[in-house]
């Protein structure tokens, strides 16, 4: 296990109950700087929760996470700082153009008119947001509120980027997209966190893997540890206990 001071993000003993419903307990993970980190699970199994106390956004009832050695409760301002976050269900101010939203973004962050106005119109155009011109965020496609929450995530260019279901309802060229900045984002140093229910891209993207069901995690380690020589789908199942249909159900469809 590296020290929390090593880790890009380090979660020790997480955990959150919603009244009698244990949502996380006692999570313990370990990012380490350049890596491409996929957290798996089926539905409910417990990760937004947990992406939200690792990043700030939700306090957890205990444990503790550390961005790149900053406790995110104790040191919140540097911890994020260094940290991006795209949150689920993104949450935007939405009556403002993709342009006004990276602007006030960059505003809120500090960062000097001149370089947000540069960054802002780089990353529309790469995430093929330009042409939205004028159109408001609250009228942008699901998939497009997913590419500007990212632009927003990387506008200060952040050495962490924690996304909570990136390629959720993105069409595949945007998928593609998505993929390469993110890549290129993990080429050039940076460390990516994302949740996913999409073998296909965990396989292709990820070089770590972590399978969280019923609020614990199940399976940790690299890509290859996880899956030996089997495909990612099959031990995911195996580990979730996927029921297996009978044949008899549903015989009146
Ligand atoms: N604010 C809340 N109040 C009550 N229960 C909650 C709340 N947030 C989450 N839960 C419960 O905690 C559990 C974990 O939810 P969570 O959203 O973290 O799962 P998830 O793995 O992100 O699921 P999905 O893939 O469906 O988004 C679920 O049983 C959910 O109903």
């Amino acid at each position: 296990m590296i020290g929390a001071e090593h880790a890009a993000l380090a979660l020790r003993g997480l955990g959150k109950r919603f009244d009698a419903k244990v949502a996380v307990a006692r999570v313990d993970l370990e990012v380490p700087a350049g890596s491409f980190y996929g957290l798996l699970g089926p539905n409910g199994a417990g990760k937004t929760t947990t992406l939200s106390m690792a990043v700030g956004l939700l306090r957890p009832d205990a444990g503790a996470a550390w961005v790149l050695g900053h406790d995110v409760w104790a040191d919140p301002v540097r911890a994020k700082q260094l940290l991006g976050v795209l949150p689920d269900g993104v949450r935007l101010f939405d009556r403002l153009s993709g342009a006004e939203l990276l602007a006030y973004h960059g505003l809120l962050r500090g960062m000097e008119q001149a370089v947000v106005d540069q960054r802002a119109g780089e990353l529309l155009d790469v995430l093929a947001l330009a042409d939205a011109g004028r159109t408001l965020v609250v009228d942008y496609s699901a998939g497009m509120k997913k590419k500007i929450g990212l632009a927003c995530a990387l506008l200060h260019g952040p050495r962490l980027l924690v996304l909570d279901e990136p390629f959720e309802a993105v069409d595949p060229v945007s998928a593609a997209l998505i993929r390469d900045i993110l890549q290129r984002y993990v080429a050039g140093g940076g460390t990516v966190v994302f949740s996913s229910h999409v073998m296909e891209v965990v396989e292709r993207l990820c070089s770590h893997v972590a399978i969280l069901a019923d609020g614990t995690i199940k399976r940790v380690g690299t890509l290859d540890q996880v899956r030996g020589d089997r495909s990612l789908e099959e031990v995911f199942v195996e580990v979730v206990g996927g029921r297996t249909a009978t044949g008899e159900e549903l015989a009146w469809l």
